[in-house]
């Protein structure tokens, strides 16, 4: 490589994310100050819940059913151990990884989070930015409470991918990923998983949704062709009554039915980037993604929200990856809450992992600020593994470095 080339590549050196770890240490020594949010994945949805209402802590924390799922998500990932490498030159780690012919800082995603405004005013809009400053890619979901223009404004520069919950009427769906592909969205995520809402016992209690009063229905409220439509039908603009356009919103996106296969094609016509399908859980279905030509899959049980009694996310991702691993990217989710899981999945074969609640408890602690330190601190987690592991950089996550093994005693930790 010439040193002009060198000079043009956007990303020369790999991030020091382990730095914090130091800058923890340095703070505390020097003027005594603690982190904000816990480094304790155990403690930290403890210590979110200090600081929501009732019925936002419930709507985060709460999973489907029993949380038997969520209970299986971890425990997938206690019966996976790593065996670490002695004597192996670790000592600045590169964790960039590439997704779809692009680099990226990051191997890890800031999965799609709705209605974010119900853990901190700083929402959507704060976590994009702090997201950019690291360069963690950022998935706005479809059920946002800031508009997609606003969050790719506070994005900026950073790498932005767009989450879809696909509407019924394709008029309202194309318009979506038109406004997706201005904003600057590089991926789109289709999640198959929640054509409809599960059944949520602690969201149920409090007789809570947030999307039936408005809140998290912005991709709507702020779409021409959806107002277009509400207005012909009802005589009145949204904003004349908030109530029946956040059902009739919400009866699009969680209509109670859901798309086929077939349906693909239409996505595909209408988005000329990479598609990945999220929520994919049996090897046939990774099959058929293959089948219909899209770029990429999340094996994924959407964090144990929908399907309970649905098997760990992660017991399913050797199968797929040996399935179709040559044939697409393969990207993970749901129960990662340590490096170590990181360098877990990523040993099985996932390409790049989203992650979910961690950092939604941060920003409920402390804002946008307490949604980077939660942030910060699985990378640096995940980087100072590596380094004890014996791996240098991603590629090197390799099943060799994982074995399964079952202890009697081994419980879940946190969910
Ligand atoms: C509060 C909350 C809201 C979520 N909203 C969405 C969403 O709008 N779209 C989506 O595809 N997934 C959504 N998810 C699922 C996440 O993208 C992800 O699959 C899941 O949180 C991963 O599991 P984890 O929380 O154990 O990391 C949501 C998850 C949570 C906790
Ligand atoms: O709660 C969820 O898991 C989810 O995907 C969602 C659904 C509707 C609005 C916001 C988030």
């Amino acid at each position: 490589m010439s040193a002009t080339q060198r000079v043009q590549d956007p990303h020369p050196v790999a991030r020091n994310y382990g730095a914090y770890q130091n800058e923890i240490y340095a703070r505390g020594t020097l003027d005594n100050i603690k982190p904000t949010v816990t480094t304790d994945p155990n403690k930290l949805e403890e210590q979110a819940k200090k600081h929501l209402p009732a019925t936002s802590y419930n709507y985060v924390a709460g999973g489907a059913g029993e949380r038997a799922t969520m209970d299986a998500n971890r425990l997938a990932f206690r019966q996976w151990k790593l065996v670490p490498r002695m004597l192996r030159d670790t000592t600045h780690r590169d964790v960039t990884v590439e997704l779809f012919g692009k680099k990226y800082d990051s191997p890890l995603l800031v999965a799609p989070v709705g209605v974010q405004v119900i853990f901190n005013e700083d929402k959507e809009t704060g976590v994009a930015e702090v997201a950019s400053q690291l360069g963690v890619p950022y998935i706005t979901s479809s059920a946002s409470s800031s508009s997609m223009e606003e969050i790719a404004q506070a994005n900026g520069a950073g790498p932005r991918w767009y989450q879809l919950y696909w509407p019924q009427d394709n008029d309202i769906t194309i318009s979506l990923l038109n406004r997706a592909k201005k904003a600057g969205y590089e991926v789109l995520v289709v999640t198959l998983d929640t054509w409809a809402l599960s059944w949520r016992p602690w969201d149920l209690d409090e007789a809570y949704v947030p999307f039936l009063k408005g809140i998290g229905d912005q991709a709507g409220f702020t779409d021409p062709v959806f107002r277009k439509k509400f207005a012909e039908k009802h005589g009145k603009e949204i904003e004349d009554d908030i109530l029946t356009a956040s059902k009739e919103w919400a009866g699009h996106i969680f209509s109670g039915a859901a798309h086929t296969w077939d349906q693909i094609d239409l996505l595909k016509k209408h988005w000329d980037g990479p598609i990945v399908l999220k929520g994919i859980q049996h090897v046939d279905d990774a099959r058929l993604a293959v089948e219909k030509g899209v770029d990429g899959i999340v094996v994924s049980n959407h964090g144990g929200r929908q399907l309970d009694g649905a098997v760990g996310s992660l017991d399913v991702l050797p199968e797929i990856v040996d399935a179709v691993g040559d044939k697409l990217t393969v990207l993970f989710d749901s129960g990662i809450r340590t490096g170590v899981d990181i360098i877990k999945a990523l040993s099985l074969g996932a390409k790049g992992v989203l992650i979910g609640r961690p950092w939604v408890y941060g920003l409920a602690v402390g804002g946008k600020l307490g949604a980077k330190d939660a942030l910060r601190g699985l990378l640096a987690d995940l980087d100072q593994s590596m380094g004890l592991a014996g791996i240098q950089n991603i590629s090197e996550c390799k099943r060799s470095m994982v074995r399964r093994v079952q202890y009697p005693g081994d419980v879940k930790s946190s969910n």
